[in-house]
Formats: structure tokens, C-alpha cells, sequence
């Protein structure tokens, strides 16, 4: 309760205030509608028949008029103040989920599934828990004043009144709390169905597979696969929600019957002459108003439970520990002179090996290639050397520091990398290229170098560089080649020492990647090198080559001793090279 409340205070703090002082306003008008037709019937009651104004009717006529319009008055004000904080606290929300997502320094929770479910649950429901615990938090404090104040009206009548009512509607509300548990936990248990449902979803709304979807005609398949997974999310939700409304339906009997045993007393007492005809027409009044207000009061208690619980998971999300851990005491990272693997192994948190017993050295200046089959280790050794995970055995030093010691900010400042899966952002041409250095400068000539040197700068020519590169905002789109260019000119416009080329011309024409290897040697004059490639052809360029064999090293040498050597890469260039033969 306090957390939520702090993130509410903390998105709007004048705005929430006034908020809970207008509901508490608004909270208060009914009781002073009872407490002025109590006061007015009696004096009426006093002055029947006399056919005079007095002061005694007029002030209480008064009261209840500014009442009814103060009523009228708080409505559009209070939906104004819940609409604005519902905004922000929703911006919020999103903004402390990228913050921790985007602040998170590795990959480890992209491997867990829960991990995807929380964040899924959490994402989908940003929009509306926020509003709800601010509507079901305002109702509830506003209907708690209320109750609060009739109740106190009532026990000025005989103490055994408002202890009836309570009788009548509190067993509701404890089950109502408790099954309103049940579908939240229905919600989050039924989490995995619901990501698939979206995944299903996507397959088919969004441009990435649309090729496939028509050429093969998937419709029908996905379309298929989302209503599996909404029917088994389906049943588990429909049977927490059975639940619910049978036992709030069995609960209304025992409400009913205390209810009317209220009344009856009641009347009894009225009968008997006990109390004025006002005290009669407030106990009247006041189980409709309480009937109402205690069922109003149960059910926003309930809901507000639920908002309640998702800001419990939040807070719980917000708070998780990360599995690669920054030291606050980290080493500063000076210029490097070697990064030395040491029998590095590594396991997926999945259990899944990747590398073993993984020993070599990347010296300053170096340009090291790797090469292997697919699934061999080589993009796997590069996530451990961008600290993306940590090795579960043996260690990596750089200049005989462990990578763990290094201040991570700092060591990942050093490192430009173009991924195989890099990124294609719906921003302009500038941008896509400086992102790897957006505090600057971005000075042009810069900028031109950087394109020049990715293959770029036609593109810059043709296009401009405020275009805008995605067809869904209305801006240009580019070949998958064109998009490997943009990524290398990025590479090359951070100032890095240590360059990371996973497959960086898997995209490019024959022309445009002959091009660049020429042109390595000036591109990469004072960086130390890593390749990854499977085009062999552009691997002679290195100094070394390590040939990674499912997870482990087993050759290491120049092009020309692995070719003697008669091993592995020998295999691999044999093959590659018969490609190309004629016959
Ligand atoms: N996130 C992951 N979780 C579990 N296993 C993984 C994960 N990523 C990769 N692997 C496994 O680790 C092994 C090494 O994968 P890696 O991506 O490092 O290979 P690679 O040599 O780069 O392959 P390719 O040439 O196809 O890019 C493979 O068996 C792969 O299935």
C-alpha cells in the first residue's frame, strides 16, 4: 500500500493531493445530507402547521442545497485530477521498467521465462492498474468516510445498528478479498498463455513474417495457435471468476438477513416512540446509503487489492538483483595491452554448454578471426568479453585483471561491436549512425568519416541525413545490406579500441565487402580486431585465426599454417573453395 502510494505522490505530488482533498470532500457529502434531513424533518416536525419560514427550516434547506451541488460541483473536477495522474503514474510505470530493464548490464533475465512473464503482465497491465488504484483507492477512501460518518449517525440512534450492518456486508468483503487474489493469481499463472497469445498475434499484424504468412498461407495456423492458448487461459480465468461470483452470490442471503433484522428493530423502536420522526427517516435513509455504499466500498476494496498486488509485483521487479554484478569498488579501465582468456567454459542458464576449457590471448593491435560451424561458441565468447555474461568457469583478464573487477561502464566505453543481429532503428539516417556515441560531438566530418568507412556515405548522398528509415513512421526503408552498412558506419563512429565484428558483411554485395576488407588494414589501423565470419575468403586479412570446434579450440594459427596443418579449417576452406570451382 505505502509503495503504491509513493509512486502516485511521486508522478503527480500537488495534483494527488488535491485529489484526496476533494475526495474527501466528496466523501463527507453524504453525511451531511443525513445529518441536514434529520435535522430539517425534526424541525419541521417541531413548526408543523404553523405555515412559517423559520430560520430553523431555512438553514438546514440551505445546507442541503449546498451539499447536492457540491456533489455535482467535485465530479468533472475529481475525474480531471484522476485522468492526469493516471497519465503520469503510468508514465512513470514505464519509464522505471525500461530504466531497470535497459539499466540491467546483462542477458541473464532474457533467458528466464518468468522474467518475460512479469514484465509482460506488468507492461499490459501499466495502462489500466495505475487508474484502477486510483479510482478504487479514491472510491474506497471516499465510501470508507462516508460509511464511517453514517455509521457514527447510527450509533447515536442504538449502538446495535451499526453493528448489524457491519454483520450484513463484512463476511463479503473478506471473500471477496481473498477470491479477488484467486484471479490475479489465475492472471499471472495463466502469464505464459498470454505471451504466446501475443507472440501469435504478432506473427501475423506485424511485417516480419507477412512474406511467409502469405506465401505459405499461415493464417489459419497461427490463428489456430492463439485460440489454444486463449482457451486454456480462458478456463483457468473463468474458473477463478466461478468462484468469485458464487460466493458473493451465497453471501448476499446473510447480508439480506441482517439487513432486515436492522430494519426491523428499527421500526420497532420507532414504533414504540423511541427518538424523533428525523431519527426514522435518517435509520431509513442510511441503510440504503450504507447498503449502497458498504457494497460500493467491498467491491473497490477488492479491486484495489488486485492494483495493490500489481504494485507488490513491481516493486518486486524493480528490486530483483542482477546476475552479472557491478562492483561499487570497480578498477578503472586503462588502454589495454592484452584480454586473455583462461580455461574460460560456459553454460546457458539454460544448462546448455557453449564453451569449454577456452584458453588464448587478443594482444593490442591484434586481428583475430574465428571461425567454426554453426553452434561452435563464437558468438557466445563474444558475450562473455562484452561482460553480457559472466563465464561459469575460468576467467577472463584483461592486462591480469579479472573482467568481473573492471568498472563495466568503462570497459564496454572501449568496445564497438556490430552484432549479427544488429539493431535497425525507426530514426534518421544522423541518428543510426551516432547512437554508439550520443553524448558526441557529431561534428560532419565525423559523422562523413564514420559513413565512409561502414559503406555508408552513398546512402547519405542519395538520401540525405535527416531521412527517416522506417516505412511504419512514414520514412524510407532500406535493404537488409544498406541496414549492415548504417550498423558498420556506427561501429565506426564510437571511438573504440577494440572492434567486435560478428558476420558484419553477411548482408553485403560481393563489391561492397571486397571493398572493405581492402580496406581493413586503414579502417582498423590502431584497434585490436575481433572477426567472426564464415566467409573464409575475407579471414586471410587476420593475424591470427582461432578455429572453435563445439565449444572448444582446437586450432589456432595464420591462414596459411591452419591450411598446412590439414585440419578443421583446412575442411572449411577445402569446401568453401570448391564452391567457387568450376565443375
Ligand atoms: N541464449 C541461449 N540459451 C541457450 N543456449 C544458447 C543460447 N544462445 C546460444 N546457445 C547455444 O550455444 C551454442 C553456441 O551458440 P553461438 O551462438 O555462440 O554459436 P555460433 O558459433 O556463434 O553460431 P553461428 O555460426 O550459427 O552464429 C549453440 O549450441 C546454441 O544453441
Amino acid at each position: 500500500m505505502f509503495s503504491a502510494l509513493r509512486h502516485i505522490f511521486r508522478a503527480a505530488p500537488g495534483e494527488s493531493v488535491l485529489l484526496l482533498g476533494l475526495l474527501a470532500l466528496g466523501g463527507l457529502v453524504p453525511v451531511a445530507v443525513l445529518g441536514l434531513t434529520r435535522l430539517l424533518v425534526d424541525n419541521l416536525a417541531a413548526t408543523l402547521g404553523s405555515g412559517a419560514f423559520t430560520p430553523a427550516l431555512l438553514w438546514p434547506l440551505a445546507g442541503l442545497a449546498l451539499a447536492f451541488s457540491l456533489d455535482f460541483f467535485l465530479t468533472p473536477w475529481v475525474a480531471y485530477l484522476q485522468g492526469s495522474v493516471n497519465e503520469k503514474l503510468t508514465a512513470r510505470v514505464h519509464v522505471l521498467l525500461m530504466e531497470k530493464v535497459g539499466r540491467t548490464p546483462d542477458l541473464t533475465p532474457f533467458e528466464d521465462p518468468s522474467f518475460h512473464d512479469t514484465l509482460q503482465v506488468l507492461r499490459d497491465q501499466a495502462p489500466y492498474q495505475p487508474l484502477n488504484l486510483l479510482v478504487f483507492l479514491g472510491n474506497a477512501f471516499r465510501g470508507g468516510l462516508t460509511v464511517a460518518g453514517v455509521l457514527f449517525l447510527l450509533f447515536t440512534l442504538a449502538p446495535f445498528f451499526p453493528l448489524l450492518l457491519l454483520l450484513a456486508t463484512l463476511p463479503q468483503a473478506l471473500l471477496t478479498f481473498r477470491l479477488q487474489k484467486g484471479v490475479w493469481e489465475a492472471l499471472l499463472f495463466g502469464a505464459p498463455e498470454a505471451r504466446r497469445m501475443r507472440y501469435f498475434a504478432e506473427v501475423l499484424l506485424t511485417p516480419e513474417a507477412a512474406k511467409e504468412v502469405r506465401l505459405f498461407g499461415l493464417l489459419p495456423f497461427f490463428r489456430g495457435r492463439y485460440l489454444e492458448a486463449f482457451q486454456s487461459l480462458y478456463q483457468t480465468l473463468r474458473r477463478a471468476r466461478t468462484r468469485q461470483a458464487l460466493g458473493a452470490s451465497l453471501l448476499v442471503l446473510l447480508s439480506a438477513l441482517f439487513t432486515a433484522l436492522a430494519l426491523f428493530l428499527g421500526l420497532r423502536q420507532a414504533l414504540l416512540g423511541a427518538g424523533g420522526l428525523g431519527s426514522l427517516v435518517l435509520l431509513l435513509q442510511s441503510v440504503g446509503s450504507l447498503q449502497q455504499n458498504l457494497y460500493g466500498l467491498v467491491q473497490d476494496a477488492g479491486m484495489l487489492y488486485e492494483s495493490l498486488l500489481y504494485f507488490e509485483r513491481l516493486e518486486g521487479f524493480l528490486a530483483a538483483p542482477s546476475a552479472v554484478e557491478e562492483k561499487a569498488s570497480a578498477r578503472p579501465v586503462a588502454p589495454f595491452t592484452e584480454i586473455r582468456f583462461e580455461g574460460v567454459g560456459f553454460c546457458y542458464p539454460d544448462g546448455r554448454r557453449a564453451l569449454e576449457g577456452l584458453s588464448f590471448a587478443l594482444r593490442k593491435g591484434e586481428r583475430l578471426a574465428l571461425v567454426g560451424e554453426n553452434g561452435a561458441g563464437k558468438t557466445t565468447l563474444v558475450k562473455l568479453l562484452l561482460r553480457f555474461y559472466d563465464p561459469t568457469e575460468g576467467r577472463i583478464l584483461v592486462d591480469g585483471v579479472d573482467l568481473r573487477e573492471l568498472d563495466l561502464k568503462a570497459w564496454r566505453a572501449c568496445i564497438a561491436a556490430v552484432f549479427q543481429d544488429f539493431g535497425r532503428y525507426a530514426l534518421t539516417l544522423k541518428e543510426n549512425i551516432l547512437l554508439s556515441d550520443p553524448a558526441g560531438p557529431h561534428d560532419p566530418a565525423r559523422l562523413e568519416e564514420a559513413a565512409r568507412a561502414g559503406g555508408a556515405w552513398e546512402l547519405v548522398e542519395t538520401l540525405g541525413w535527416e531521412a527517416l528509415l522506417s516505412r511504419s513512421f512514414g520514412g524510407t526503408e532500406l535493404s537488409l545490406g544498406q541496414w549492415q552498412r548504417v550498423a558498420l558506419a556506427r561501429a565506426f563512429f564510437r571511438r573504440a579500441e577494440l572492434l567486435v565484428l560478428d558476420e558484419p558483411t553477411a548482408s553485403l554485395d560481393p563489391k561492397e565487402e571486397a571493398h572493405l576488407y581492402r580496406r581493413f588494414a586503414e579502417l582498423t589501423r590502431g584497434k585490436t580486431m575481433l572477426l567472426i565470419t564464415h566467409r573464409l575468403g575475407s579471414v586471410q586479412m587476420a593475424d591470427r585465426i582461432l578455429v572453435l570446434h563445439q565449444g572448444r579450440l582446437v586450432e589456432e594459427g595464420t591462414h596459411e599454417a591452419l591450411l598446412g596443418w590439414g585440419g578443421i579449417y583446412a575442411e572449411l576452406w577445402r569446401s568453401q573453395a570448391g564452391l567457387y570451382q568450376p565443375g
